[in-house]
Order: structure tokens, then C-alpha cells, then sequence
């Protein structure tokens, strides 16, 4: 052996003396050492079967020897090369021995097995090593023979060996109570040794560290990041047994990771099922409002999401005794707001070129969402609730339409209106909320002017915000054929490439549509988009205001290339205009520049409440319109009025039509209010004080009110089902 020669030849009395002891400790355990070699040990039992290796350099024994004198020392080496040159001889005789056993071993198994308890095994008093030596084997190994490996080579050994083994090392028993696993907060410093604490609270346990919690924005699995997820495992002992279980990038049983995808759907499918506890109005508002709360962070740029929330949740069956549960609480409903369902088939090209637009239909924003500066405030749930019900008590709902149109369906109420109704007329819109109807109205059934009319000031903004939605999209259509007709194939030869000569006639079209016919700037100050919007108009950098239709597609062409005209930008990205609507009113173009009576210069809004303060003001009422409509306007007014204040309403609309005027009236029914009496306690008490109910209505408004006749005009079937109501015209 080289360490034993490599003792002799340097003949340093401390390295024979500490070989020499080396090697006389080790004598006994050398058979074992080539035994294990031959056995592939490993190296505990290596170390079992001579302790005193891993002490042969040690200083301990060093530090002896030099406290020896020199005679002393000259006598130990003579002794100890004698010893050596006798302990040489017999190791190699050993060796020959062991060489011998081997070879034997080779061709009978039997011959070699040596229970270690016949074997000479020399143990220095208090070793190092003694305290971690290894206690507990299981499959019959024992401390000499940690794997049995010996059981292998006698049939006897082997039996009698394995009969004793679940007595010895008992297997372990498969057992459903759970392990625990504890997992390192940094995969990448398992031991924490980075940190240098001595802190055992790098180690997660997912049950003590207070259940499993959900990290949003919080990628899984490894990469040195303290938690990094990984804190989320939960190991069960039936996936343990499959053996699947990886921490860091982790690759979990199938049940684990059901279980955690499982953890994300219940919130959304939450809001998504409430939502279909909105058969009615009201549980309509309800639900949506639980949809609004999940998707906080897409207001109204949501819409379009809003309505597939919409649709998802009306596909989702919902227990009744959920629709009760949620049907007293007072939330605002999901707006689709698209017009696309008011336009329905009548015209179609116009729909489809709206559904481009309709994401960026407004709908008013909920108030209690933001503070200054954009930060969401703090509130509990019930004060958003509270506020949320007084926000709503007038049935100003900011995302009625969504709800009721859902899947941007078509208001079936338009198919009761009859176009004669309204052409060259002047239409009265009480409570028209975000415009929808309103602005169907005016663009298709063509009033000489319509008054969209709302209590609620956010969604007359919103209604205002709308017309330039529309606008925009006739724009575009106008753009479109302009560019179409000024597309001559000589253009086309010239500019070579199709996509630039796109280019060059938008951008000349855009240049023009910026000016009138003397070639000046058209400004938003007497267009007609501001007249009737009442609305803000921004102008862009050069003062000139921008065309929707032209930015769009000024977007769309001029961000290909650096823009020829620097009137011509890209500063309001399409992600905007999306979400927030086109920058500026449509500018006054010839095209738009409408005769009174012609969309968009027909409709405007306007902030009120229709309900006069007291009977006497009713006397200052002159006719103004042709046409009045009242549509799911009653309920709340009763119960925010009583009454008294929605026979006021009633008589006010008679006085504000001319003589041969119409009345369009869609009560709600008497059942759908008692949903609501709690909202405040006013409505409480005019909740219980009302006699007039809605199906009373009709002769109230003949007898009492003077409205000479009237018809039933249907009750058009609605996708939600508590909108289905009766429509009626009163004759004045
Ligand atoms: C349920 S929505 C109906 C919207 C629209 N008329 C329709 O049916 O499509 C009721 C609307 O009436 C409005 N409203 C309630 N009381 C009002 C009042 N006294 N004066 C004006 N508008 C009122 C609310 O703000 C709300 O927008």
C-alpha cells in the first residue's frame, strides 16, 4: 500500500509514528477495508471499520511525539522500524491472506462470508468518530455491513439475517398522516449559510407559515429570491409516494398542482356566477358589481371584457338560494356599453364599424375606486357597499347597458319604437343614463333633436363622451371612402409600393380634413361635435384639434414611417384611445358640418333631475317636445319620491308635450321594488308609504293626468329575464 511505503521512505519519526499507529490501528480493520472496496461500502462504514483513519494525521497525535526526548525519540524509531518492518511483513502476509480470500470469494460465495462479530476489531477509547456512527439499518445491515451486502453471499447468512430484519430495522409503516416537509426559503443557500444567522426560519414548513397564501405577480420556483413560491407547496403523502415532489423550479405531483390552479378560478367564476343571478335588474346590479370588484383594475376599458364576463356568467347555472343571498345588495351592474346592440340589424355596416370602437365606450367610472393621484383608497367592504348603494339609489347604474344588452345583444326595445315616431321630432330622453338608446336614436331614427336627461352627472359625461364614439366611427367610414376615391391607379404607379401610396393620399386627406376650404386650421370652437357635446376638446400641439378617424388611421399608417407632416402624430397611442376615447371632439369637416336636425348635431345631455321640487313649479312647464321616453325610469323615482313625486313626474311630462305628443312608458314592476326599500331610509319609508302601483299607471296617467289614450306595445323578450317589461305609448 503507498501509504505505508510512503511511511517507511521518509522515515520522519513523526510520520513512522504516526503511520505506525496508523497502520497498527489498522491492521485489524484492513481485511475490511478490501472487502468493502470489493463490496462498493461506502464510507461511513469505511470510517466504521477504522476509526482511526480519519485521526492518522491528526495534530492530536503529532503534538505527542513531540513532547518526546531525543533519546527517547532514537529508541521509538529503532523500535518502531522494527515494529514497522514487522508489521510490513505482516501486513503483506495479511495481504496475501486477504488477496487469497478474495480470490476464493470470486469463485465461492460461501467461503467468505466473516461475521463481523468474529472479526478483531480495536477501538481507541473516546474516538472522534464513535459519536456519529451510524445506529439504525435497515435490511438486515449492521454497522460492519451497513447494506447486507454479505446476505447476498450465504443463503443461511441471508435467511437468518433477513428473519431478524424487521425486528432490527423495522420498515417503515405506510402511514396517511402527513409529513412534513421543510423546505429552504433559498433554494439556491438550502442551509442559509449566506446569511450567517443561526436561524432555523430559513426553513419553511407550508403548514406553519399560516397555510397556504397566494402571491400575485409572484412567479414560481427557484431562482434565489427569498419565498420565490416555492413556500406555497404542500406536499401529501400520497403524491410523496409517486415521488414527484421538486422544490425550486417546481415540478409538483398532478394532485398539487390541481390544487393550486384550482385556487385561482373561484374568484373569477364568482363573479362570473353572480353575475347570472341577475335574471333581474337588480340581482343584475348585484352581480355585476361583484364582477366590477374582480376585474378593479379594467374600469372601462373592460367592457368589451365585461360583456364575456357577462355571457360566461349567464352560461353558469346559479342555485336560487345564491340569487337570494346576493339579492339585496345594491352594485352596479357590468356596461358593455356598445351601441352595437342598439343598432342591431337595422344597420349593420354601421354596427360592425362601431364594434371596432366599442371597447372605448364610456361608462362612468365608480367613485369610490380612486383618491388623488390615482391611489386606491382604503376602505372596508362595507363601507363600499354603503357607498355603493347610495351611489345607486337613483338606478344610475354605470354599467346598466352591459348588463342588460349583454354579449352587445341588441336592445330589443328598439323594435318597438316605429321610425315615424321620431323623424323631424323633438325627443325627450328622462333618465337616459349612459346615452345608449339616446344615441341610437339620434343616429338612426333621426329626431330633429333629442335631450338625453340624467340625474347622475357621471353618466351624462359619459353619454357626452359617447357621441364622439360614434362620430369617430362615421369619420372613419367617411375617411375611408374619401381615401378610396382619391386612390386612382396613376397615384398607386407613382408612389410604387401599394402601402406607400396608402400612405401619401392618408396623409394628404389628413392634412385636408384639417382645414376648411380657405385652408385654415379648423379649431373645435364652432364645431358642431362640441356644440351638441358640451364636451371637452383638446386641441393637439400645433392648436389644431384633431380628427378621431383621421388620428386613428394616422396611427395606424404614419407610426409605419417618421410622419412627413409634424401635424401628423403619433402622441396618443391607439392603447389610449382605447381605453380613454379619441383625444379630442371630432373637428368640423365639410362632411359633418350637419344641418340641425342630423347626427351628431341632434342629441345633447344634460344633468337633471326631472322631478320637480314642488307641484307649484309644474305651472312653468311649457310644451318642448313631440316625444317623451320614460323608460325603467319609474321605480326609482317612486322610491325616491314617493308618490307624490312621480305623479309630479307625470304631470311635468304632459306639460312638456306639445299637443298630439307621446308618451313611451316601461314601468318596472311592483315586485322588483321591494329588492330595493332598504337602500336608504327615505326610500324605506316611501317604500312602504306608496298606494300607486305600476300596474295602475296606465289609468292614472288617462284619468288623472289627461293623456287621451294609450297602447300596449309589447313586452319585448330580453336575454335577462327581469327586463322583459311592458313598453306603453300614451297619446296626448
Ligand atoms: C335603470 S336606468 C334606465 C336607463 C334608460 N332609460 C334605459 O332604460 O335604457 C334609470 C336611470 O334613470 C335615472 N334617474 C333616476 N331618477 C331620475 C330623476 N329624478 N331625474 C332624472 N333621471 C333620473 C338614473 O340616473 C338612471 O340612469
Amino acid at each position: 500500500m503507498s501509504a505505508d511505503e510512503d511511511t517507511v521512505k521518509t522515515g520522519s519519526p513523526q510520520a513512522s509514528s504516526a503511520s505506525s499507529l496508523h497502520l497498527s490501528d489498522c491492521t485489524g480493520g484492513y481485511s475490511r477495508i478490501s472487502v468493502m472496496v470489493e463490496g462498493t461500502a461506502t464510507t461511513p462504514d469505511f470510517a466504521a471499520a477504522c476509526p482511526v483513519l480519519g485521526t492518522a494525521a491528526s495534530p492530536k497525535h503529532t503534538s505527542t511525539t513531540d513532547t518526546l526526548t531525543h533519546s527517547e525519540k532514537t529508541e521509538q524509531r529503532t523500535r518502531s522500524n522494527e515494529n514497522n518492518i514487522n508489521r510490513r511483513n505482516t501486513f503483506h502476509h495479511s495481504k496475501q491472506q486477504q488477496q487469497t480470500k478474495l480470490a476464493k470469494r470470486r469463485n465461492t460465495a460461501n467461503s467468505n462470508f466473516k461475521h463481523p462479530t468474529y472479526g478483531k476489531r480495536r477501538r481507541r477509547a473516546n474516538s472522534e468518530s464513535d459519536s456519529v456512527l451510524p445506529t439504525n439499518f435497515l435490511l438486515g445491515g449492521n454497522i460492519f455491513d451497513p447494506l447486507n451486502l454479505n446476505s447476498l453471499l450465504d443463503e443461511d447468512v441471508n435467511r437468518a439475517l433477513n428473519a431478524e430484519t424487521p425486528k432490527s430495522s423495522p420498515l417503515p409503516a405506510k402511514s396517511r398522516d402527513p409529513v412534513e416537509i421543510l423546505i429552504p426559503r433559498d433554494i439556491t443557500d438550502p442551509l442559509n449559510l449566506n446569511s450567517g444567522l443561526a436561524d432555523s426560519s430559513f426553513l419553511v414548513s407550508p403548514w406553519k407559515s399560516g397555510g397556504r397564501k397566494r402571491h400575485r405577480n409572484r412567479h414560481h420556483g427557484g431562482g434565489g429570491g427569498s419565498g420565490s413560491g416555492i413556500s406555497t407547496t404542500q406536499v401529501n403523502l400520497s403524491e410523496i409516494g409517486k415521488g414527484e415532489v421538486k422544490t425550486g423550479n417546481s415540478t409538483l405531483p398532478p394532485g398539487m398542482l390541481a390544487s393550486c390552479s384550482a385556487l385561482d378560478p373561484p374568484k373569477e367564476s364568482d363573479c362570473f356566477s353572480s353575475i347570472t343571478e341577475g335574471s333581474h335588474e337588480q340581482s343584475a346590479n348585484n352581480s355585476a358589481y361583484s364582477s366590477v370588484s374582480c376585474k378593479e383594475e379594467v374600469t372601462s376599458v373592460s367592457m368589451e371584457d365585461s360583456t364575456l364576463s357577462i355571457s360566461g356568467g349567464l352560461n353558469q347555472p346559479t342555485s336560487r338560494r345564491k340569487r337570494r343571498r346576493n339579492s339585496g345588495k345594491m352594485e352596479p351592474p357590468v356596461t358593455h356599453s356598445t351601441p352595437i346592440g342598439m343598432l342591431g340589424s337595422r344597420d349593420r355596416s354601421f354596427a360592425t364599424g362601431v364594434q371596432k370602437h366599442s371597447q372605448s365606450f364610456h361608462a362612468p367610472r365608480s367613485g369610490s375606486k380612486t383618491g388623488p393621484g390615482g391611489r386606491q383608497q382604503q376602505h372596508t367592504q362595507s363601507q363600499v357597499k354603503e357607498q355603493q348603494k347610495k351611489k345607486f339609489q337613483y338606478g344610475n347604474y354605470n354599467k346598466y347597458y352591459g348588463y342588460r344588452n349583454p354579449g352587445a345583444s341588441e336592445d330589443p326595445r328598439i323594435r318597438l319604437l316605429r321610425p315615424e315616431w321620431f323623424e323631424g321630432k323633438d325627443v325627450l330622453d328622462l333618465g337616459c343614463n349612459s346615452g345608449h338608446l339616446t344615441l341610437y336614436i339620434a343616429k338612426m331614427l333621426r329626431p330633429a333633436r333629442i335631450l338625453g336627461l340624467d340625474i347622475d352627472n357621471s353618466l351624462v359625461h359619459a353619454a357626452r363622451k359617447n357621441i364622439r364614439h360614434y362620430l369617430s366611427e362615421l369619420q372613419t367610414q367617411e375617411a375611408r371612402r374619401v381615401m378610396q376615391e382619391k386612390k386612382s391607379p396613376k397615384q398607386e404607379e407613382r408612389n410604387g409600393d401599394g402601402d406607400e401610396s396608402h400612405m401619401g393620399i392618408e396623409k394628404k386627406h389628413n392634412k385636408d380634413e384639417n382645414r376648411n376650404e380657405n385652408g385654415k386650421p379648423v379649431t373645435g370652437e364652432s364645431g358642431p361635435a362640441e356644440a351638441v357635446n358640451d364636451n371637452d376638446c383638446h386641441t393637439d400641439e400645433t392648436g389644431t384639434q384633431r380628427q378621431d378617424s383621421k388620428a386613428e388611421e394616422m396611427e395606424q399608417e404614419d407610426c409605419k414611417s417618421p410622419p412627413a407632416d409634424h401635424s401628423v402624430s403619433c402622441s396618443f397611442p391607439v392603447s389610449l384611445r382605447i381605453s380613454r376615447g379619441p383625444i379630442a371632439a371630432p373637428p368640423l369637416t365639410e362632411t359633418f358640418t350637419t344641418r340641425p336636425g342630423e347626427f351628431p348635431s341632434n342629441v345633447s345631455f344634460i344633468k337633471a333631475n326631472y322631478v320637480l321640487e314642488n307641484d307649484s313649479l309644474l305651472l312653468t312647464q311649457r310644451p318642448e317636445y313631440d316625444l317623451i321616453l320614460c323608460l325603467s325610469v319609474t321605480k326609482w323615482v317612486h322610491l325616491n319620491w314617493g308618490d307624490s313625486g312621480l305623479k309630479r313626474l307625470f304631470k311635468r311630462v304632459y306639460r312638456h308635450l306639445r299637443p298630439g305628443g307621446k308618451f313611451i312608458l316601461e314601468p318596472q314592476p311592483w315586485e322588483s321594488y321591494v329588492r330595493r326599500k332598504k337602500l336608504t331610509d327615505n326610500i324605506n319609508r316611501n317604500y312602504h308609504s306608496i298606494c300607486l302601483k305600476p300596474d295602475q299607471f296606465s289609468s292614472y296617467l288617462t284619468t288623472e293626468v289627461g293623456f287621451t289614450s294609450f297602447e300596449y306595445l309589447g313586452s319585448p323578450k330580453c336575454s335577462v329575464r327581469g327586463f322583459q317589461r311592458p313598453v306603453y305609448l300614451f297619446h296626448k
